[in-house]
């Protein structure tokens, strides 16, 4: 009895299996095959994922407050952890409902890696095919799952292959794609190539490299912009000068900007640009949501900003969410239905640009820059290797060791 009951399958094994299924035909990774391509590659988005269903929210909260790289809890963590996220739990489960019964994450992020690899087979066929893989950090299909996968599917396990780690958050934290990157390094030492001594087999395991930050890259710069003009075009040309535009991004704890976290110049970086590529025609600030818990979070408040503004007389307001690349709760919940619905009282001036999402633009952006990834021969950028001023974490250490130490690993295209 209790056999067959291990045995059946949940809904995840049976998508797992499915998955295993259609992806059995899939040629075992070659370093070189008679077309001259250097493929299969792995194209692996990282984010951190949200719950597709309401029934997800607890397992999604309890993974994020066990995260000691997003929510330091020292040597409690394992106590206060499950504390916390279970008291906020129902909370969050209402929020989730509210914006149709859980996060968009999973399906954008499927499609998006899914799009951008049939781009990149025709556009460098030297690294053709490309396998799309998302790996999240809080929800299925989580890191570990999608590292099994990989295996699986051929790569590494004495076989090699050549697998990108591709960051979904284009802004670089420590408590973002640094948490995803410990992550994968973690199972990567667990899952991949370990001798009976213990060490780590470096021959045939997969080659990984790091897309790791692209604040600026022309292509998401230009995707941000037409999404900002087609909202700017929604408004009377008589007040379209006159819009204000509110970049609004995930705040960071001050702690974390005093450690010295790049999030917040990046960020910056990337309105900048934005702002640039509009010819600085508008008024514009760059505001912070989302702050949790007691402590002092980076400001201003995008909430706060937005009642500010209006109270001055600033009625014509474009909230751009601007460091997230697919609706999520902040964006359906926070900025529509209580920045823009509660704190500007519904008025009809104070808009929201729509997120990248499915625009062609946008998936054109992320082939181009793993394109220029995949030629460049580098493992990770040179600012991956430089650690935060503050930072005192191990794994912070050994993560950017390896992936930086890949370098010697990849070969020239
Ligand atoms: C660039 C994006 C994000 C940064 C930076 C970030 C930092 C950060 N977040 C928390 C705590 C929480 N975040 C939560 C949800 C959440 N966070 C982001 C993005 C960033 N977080 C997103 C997109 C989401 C929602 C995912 C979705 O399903 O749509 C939550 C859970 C929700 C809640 O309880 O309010 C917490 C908690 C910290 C502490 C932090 C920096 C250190
Ligand atoms: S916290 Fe930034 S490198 Fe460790
Ligand atoms: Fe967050």
């Amino acid at each position: 009895m209790a056999m067959r009951a291990c045995r059946r399958a949940t809904p995840t094994t049976r998508v797992l299996r499915q998955w295993t299924r259609s992806m059995a035909t899939m040629a075992p990774p070659v370093m070189q095959d008679s077309t001259g391509s250097k493929g299969p590659t792995a194209m692996v988005f990282m984010n951190m994922g949200g719950p597709s269903t309401t029934a997800e929210v607890g397992d999604f909260l309890s993974r994020l407050f066990a995260d000691a790289d997003l929510i330091p809890l020292g040597r409690l963590q394992s106590y206060i952890g499950p504390l916390i996220s279970r008291r906020r739990t129902p909370k969050i489960e209402k929020q989730y409902a509210e914006i149709g019964g859980g996060s968009p994450i999973r399906k954008w992020s499927e499609y998006q890696a899914a799009e951008m690899c049939k781009l990149l087979d025709n556009m460098s066929p030297e690294t053709a095919p490309h396998k799309p893989y998302v790996a999240f950090r809080y929800a299925n299909p989580l890191t570990e799952h999608m590292y099994q996968q990989l295996l699986e599917d051929g790569f590494g396990g004495g076989k090699g292959g050549r697998a990108v780690a591709f960051t979904q958050y284009p802004q670089y934290s420590c408590s973002t794609t640094g948490s995803s990157l410990n992550e994968l390094w973690k199972w990567r030492n667990r899952l991949e190539g370990k001798r009976a001594n213990g060490e780590v087999e470096p021959q045939g395991s997969i080659q990984w490299s790091v897309i790791d930050r692209w604040p600026t890259h022309p292509g998401l710069v230009e995707a941000f912009a037409r999404n900002i003009e087609a909202t700017l075009a929604t408004y009377p040309p008589e007040r379209r000068d006159d819009v204000v535009l509110l970049f609004s991004a995930h705040s960071l704890p001050m702690s974390v900007v005093n450690r010295g976290d790049p999030y917040p110049a990046e960020v910056a970086a990337t309105v900048y640009a934005v702002m640039q590529r509009l010819g600085m025609k508008h008024k514009y600030r760059l505001v912070w949501q989302s702050q949790v818990g007691p402590q002092p979070w980076l400001g201003a408040q995008t909430s706060d900003t937005v009642k500010n503004l209006m109270k001055k007389g600033n009625t014509d307001i474009i909230l751009i969410p601007i460091a997230f690349t697919s609706d999520h709760i902040e964006t359906l919940y926070e900025l529509d239905k209580e920045v823009i619905g509660e704190d500007a009282g519904g008025h009809p001036g104070v808009k929201r640009a729509e997120s990248l999402n499915g625009n062609p633009v946008f998936i054109q952006a992320l082939a181009d820059l793993a394109k220029e990834h995949l030629h460049s021969g580098l493992a990770c950028s040179p600012q991956m290797a430089l650690r935060c001023p503050g930072c005192v974490s191990e794994r912070c250490l050994h993560q950017k060791e390896f992936f930086a130490g890949q370098a010697k690993h990849l070969q020239a295209i």
